[in-house]
């Protein structure tokens, strides 16, 4: 299990020499009873991990992604269809108040699910709802960090939550096996449609011509895991930026109007946003890099592990310490960022009003280094063009019966934001021109 060192990193310097400088001495993740069930049986297999073939996995998802090109068409294409149904169902409901985060869940789940199984999910969808039910669970369980992953010895004992989690696991399981099963059955090798299909590629290939490294077998558990991860990192963080992004926008209504002056005045309402706007809109830029600064969906990111006896700053760190970086004291660091809790995306732009993408070295929204999140660009695709699609069209309001919904976060896996209703107004300009 290690060593019982846990190292608690509050400085940007710090935080900047763990995963950047010496980011190979810290390229390590715990194992706990949690990240093994998480990771079908504590193979050495998933991103929650540092086996050999996680640099592996890290290169062919990569591969896929870059098989989509990001930040092409291709990607692009899936995200403005999801947009496209997200605007036609906050329509349907205008002026009534609308729960946003299924619907801003069910979005982002369908541009995953694009991405690794070329197929995507209409609302009500029973196997949706499935996947949905089991990913709060998952959410909930793991966000407990409970006591079984620190006394591992607990695990004798009954424990609901971790009944929770092996149910929701085996719903995962069964979903990705399934998957997984028409994928193989109709994979010829030479049209590689999605993920899964790349990485069966990959393993056809080394298994007809250059065989892969001993401790890089793909078996199924590992393709299965490195697409179950894709999930799980994919769609609760970006989901969570999303409802974020929009409690800020109803507590900030000027700052919405600004969004859409910006978006009137440089696309108009005759067209629909595209990716290569993204340095026409520098306000709605730099308000997605603030709504990052502030709330930091991993407010902890995901614990490092030393992988050798070495050093942060004059501070020896044994090997197999824990070491975890607050990044939410990164963001609101006094001396870096001023009045940090203020929400204010002026301080992503520069003084001819261009963004800036990191003001301060104090920002690290999505890591950084070795460990870097795999999704970034993906990520960042889907904030732009969500918001871009929905302020065009919609002005966010808070139902005038509600207080406004609290910014305070609920701590877990990701920073989670609590429920809240949000009552979308087709703008008036854009009812004239359409
Ligand atoms: C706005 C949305 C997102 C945010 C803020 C975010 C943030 C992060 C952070 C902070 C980490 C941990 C870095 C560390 O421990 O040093 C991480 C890891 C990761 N992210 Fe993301 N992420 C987002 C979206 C995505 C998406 C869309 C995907 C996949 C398509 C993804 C895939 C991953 C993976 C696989 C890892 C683990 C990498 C490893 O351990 O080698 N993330 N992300």
């Amino acid at each position: 299990m290690g060593s019982h060192y846990v190292v608690v990193v509050n400085s940007y310097r710090h935080a900047r020499e763990v995963l950047l400088k010496k980011g190979k001495d810290f390229a390590g993740r715990p194992r706990t009873v949690t990240t093994d069930l998480l990771s079908r049986g504590g193979k050495d297999i998933a991103f929650a991990s540092y086996g050999p073939l996680w640099k592996f996995q890290r290169k062919l998802v990569h591969t896929a992604l870059s098989m989509f090109g990001e930040g092409s068409l291709a990607l692009e294409r899936i995200i403005c269809r999801e947009a496209a149904s997200l605007c036609e169902t906050l329509s349907a409901a205008q002026d009534t108040a609308l729960d946003m985060a299924p619907e801003l869940t069910r979005a982002v789940t369908n541009v995953v699910c694009s991405l690794c199984f070329n197929s995507s999910y209409r609302r009500g969808d029973p196997e949706f709802e499935a996947m949905l039910e089991y990913s709060q669970g998952i959410v909930d369980t793991v966000a407990k960090e409970s006591l079984v992953d620190i006394f591992p010895w607990l695990q004798i004992f009954p424990n609901k939550d971790l009944t929770l989690l092996k149910k929701c696991l085996q719903v995962r399981d069964h979903l990705l096996q399934q998957k997984f099963t028409e994928h193989k059955e109709a994979f010829c090798g030479d049209t590689v449609k999605d993920l899964m299909d790349a990485l069966l590629q990959v393993r056809l290939s080394a298994e007809n011509s250059s065989p892969l490294e001993p401790g890089l077998e793909l078996t199924d558990d590992h393709l299965l895991m490195t697409v179950g991860d894709i999930f799980g990192a994919g769609v609760e963080t970006t989901t969570t930026v999303l409802k974020w992004a929009v409690l800020y926008l109803l507590h900030y209504p000027e700052i919405q109007r600004k969004i859409q002056e910006e978006m009137d005045h440089k696309i108009g309402l005759v067209r629909h946003p595209h990716l290569s706007d993204r340095p026409l809109l520098p306000y709605l830029e730099a308000t997605i890099s603030e709504v990052l600064r502030i709330r930091p969906v991993s407010p902890l990111l995901i614990p490092h592990v030393s992988l050798a006896d070495t050093s942060i700053g004059e501070y020896s760190i044994p090997k197999g310490a824990r070491v975890i970086i607050n990044l939410w004291s990164v963001h609101h660091d006094e001396k870096e960022w001023d009045k940090p809790e203020e929400f204010n995306p002026g301080r992503f732009l520069d003084e001819r009003g261009q963004h800036i993408h990191s003001p301060s070295p104090s920002y690290l929204p999505f890591g950084a280094g070795i460990r870097v999140c795999l999704g970034k660009v993906l990520a960042k695709m889907e904030l732009f063009l969500f918001l871009a699609w929905v302020l065009q069209r919609f002005t966010l309001e808070c139902p005038e019966d509600q207080p406004l919904p609290s910014l305070e976060g609920k701590f877990g896996v990701v920073l989670q934001v609590q429920k809240f209703q949000v009552k979308a107004r087709l703008r008036e300009a854009w009812r004239a021109a359409s």
